[in-house]
């Protein structure tokens, strides 16, 4: 991963710092019996992940999209953890949050499974799917973590994802191009996440379907709601949904983005710190009575 700062000797910036830790766990795991990477790909041959549904029509799908006022979709996320606040829920049930999102409407759930940072693990994927897997049109599972190797994305299949999110400012172009050609091979429409007109451009010459703009800077944790704002442009004409990331409080963000074009949001703190969950839900998304 390049360096975000100017010079190679700034301190590294908390993205790096959770790439540098990530390398060591997926090393960790490689090296471990059962989970080498020829067993994981041994199990994928043998048909032992679990079905998968597609992203982009599921996505399309919401509470509100067959009336006459359709609304954006939602991305829920089961979030314990982050850099930025420290423990926002740290003992939350995930199977019992990923029922109420599937609920209350999302169309995505998002698990993070990133465990220094975020107190997230594969653990809470499997068991949001597990929660949410016999309900009639189930929510696609989203596998957030920060991806570098192949390996995270046949773990992310293996323990019921069906999507999985791809960080353009954390990856040579090659290696985006590679990652994306080899989740879409699995099934998996990435969530292919930028910060910038730039990333933006890189995301889209890969054929990126769904393109994520966050509003957070991942350098530095600043947080600009109009960043998603000023790369819509950028998609209006093109088969992409846009989704906006991070730092979602409330109706009011929600109804710029709609009216902007903006195709869906994904929620966390917000979210994990809301007092009802689903009246939250519906009142963010100005969603219809189930
Ligand atoms: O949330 C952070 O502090 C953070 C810091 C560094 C890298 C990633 C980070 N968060 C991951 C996310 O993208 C968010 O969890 C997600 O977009 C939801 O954001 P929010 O609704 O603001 O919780």
């Amino acid at each position: 991963m390049s360096k975000g700062g100017d010079s190679a000797s700034n301190p590294p910036t908390i993205l790096e710092k959770i790439y540098a830790q990530r390398q060591k766990d997926v090393e960790i795991a490689k090296a471990t019996p059962g989970t080498r990477p020829e067993e994981l790909e041994a199990y994928l041959k043998m048909g032992l992940a679990p079905p998968l549904i597609p992203l982009v029509p599921r996505l399309k799908r919401n509470p509100s999209s067959a009336t006459a006022r359709p609304s954006l979709s939602l991305m829920a996320e089961i979030k314990r953890a982050s850099p930025s606040k420290g423990d926002i829920a740290p003992y939350v049930n995930p199977a019992a949050q990923a029922l109420l999102y599937a609920q209350a409407g999302a169309s995505v759930i998002s698990v993070l499974t990133e465990p220094t940072w975020f107190k997230g693990s594969l653990l809470d994927l499997r068991l949001a799917r597990q929660a949410v897997d016999a309900l009639p049109d189930r929510p696609a599972l989203l596998r957030k973590e920060f991806v570098f190797a192949e390996y995270q994305i046949a773990e992310a299949r293996l323990w019921g994802a069906d999507t999985v999110l791809l960080i353009v400012a954390m990856l040579a172009q090659e290696q985006l191009e590679r990652l994306y050609a080899y989740s879409v091979a699995l099934g998996m429409e990435p969530l292919v996440e930028v910060n910038n007109a730039r990333e933006m451009e890189r995301a889209l010459a890969v054929g990126a379907k769904v393109v994520g703009v966050n509003n957070r800077n991942l350098h530095d944790f600043s947080v600009d709601m109009g960043t998603t704002s000023g790369l819509v442009d950028m998609v209006r004409e093109r088969d992409v949904l846009l989704c906006a990331l991070s730092g979602i409080q409330g109706p009011d963000d929600v109804k710029v983005y709609g009216e902007q074009g903006v195709h869906a949001v994904l929620v966390g703190e917000s979210l994990m710190r809301a007092a009802d969950t689903t009246a939250f839900i519906k009142k963010l998304l100005d969603w219809p009575d189930a």
